[in-house]
């Protein structure tokens, strides 16, 4: 190996101190972890170069309800040899593998060490090419992440705004099916937040949170957060440049 690619791959040091970690319970075994100061900026700046530009972004078309849309980010999905396929909003996106891209390895041993306990074999990585691009509500429940689980998400480059809301308590199980599917597809004021009667019930503040996502941060989402919250990262007009996003998973049937 070059003396560049090692200084590239090298394993970072634990950030345990001044990292700014932080858990927030969400109550009913869902809770929130987030890092701010997770991954050195520098370095942060390197991998968000080369993956910007090694990556094979695609910009998919997803199918929702008999309807095709252009999915409003670019994506890429890597994951262990021999894990069932992932299928999201009609689209299978195919799975590259981790070493084709000796960054994405150092930055999953990072987490690993961040969380004990944890062994992610999949990573689903987003492109917010400006302000436009963003994702609706919906949570990461699909099923062959089991029932709860942990889900954990680098930022790199531009900033953005991580909203959390809690799903309303009398949505029932199909109606909760289909938020999810609207992923790529659904606005904000559109998201079944309704009673029975039409009319929005009214959110306690401790029903929404809001983080800024920063360059080289670390979310993670735990417990039932999937099952009881849903999470979007809307259009901001300010937010002009470039974001990439590392959700790591844990496929576990
Ligand atoms: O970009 C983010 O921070 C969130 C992405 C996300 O929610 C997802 O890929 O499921
Ligand atoms: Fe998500």
């Amino acid at each position: 190996m070059n003396r560049k690619l090692r200084a590239f791959t090298a394993a970072i040091p634990n950030p345990s101190q001044g990292s700014g970690r932080r858990t927030v319970d969400l109550d009913d075994g869902s809770e929130l972890v987030y890092v701010p100061r997770f991954l050195p900026p520098d370095r942060s700046w390197t991998w968000f170069d080369y993956l910007d530009k090694e990556i094979p972004w695609t910009r998919p078309t997803i199918h929702v309800f008999g309807k095709s849309y252009l999915q409003p980010r670019d994506t890429c999905y890597i994951a262990n040899k021999g894990l069932p396929v992932l299928q999201y909003s009609g689209y299978k996106p195919p799975a590259y593998s981790w070493d084709d891209y000796p960054p994405l390895k150092v930055v999953l041993q990072a987490v690993h060490e961040a969380l004990p306990g944890s062994s992610f074999n999949s990573l689903l990585l987003n492109r917010y090419k400006g302000s436009s691009d963003y994702v609706a509500w919906h949570s990461d429940d699909e099923k062959l992440y089991g029932p709860t689980p942990e889900i954990a998400s680098v930022s790199l480059g531009c900033e953005r705004e991580f909203l959390l809301r809690k799903k309303p308590k009398k949505v029932t199980q199909s109606m909760s099916l289909q938020i999810c599917n609207l992923k790529d597809t659904c606005q904000t004021s559109s998201v079944g937040a309704t009673t029975q009667k039409g009319k929005r019930p009214k959110e306690s503040h401790l029903d929404q949170h809001s983080f800024v996502l920063k360059h080289g941060s670390l979310l993670v989402m735990r417990g039932y957060t999937q099952r009881d919250w849903v999470h979007s990262v809307p259009k901001r007009a300010k937010a002009d440049s470039t974001r990439i996003n590392l959700t790591f998973r844990r496929v576990v049937i």
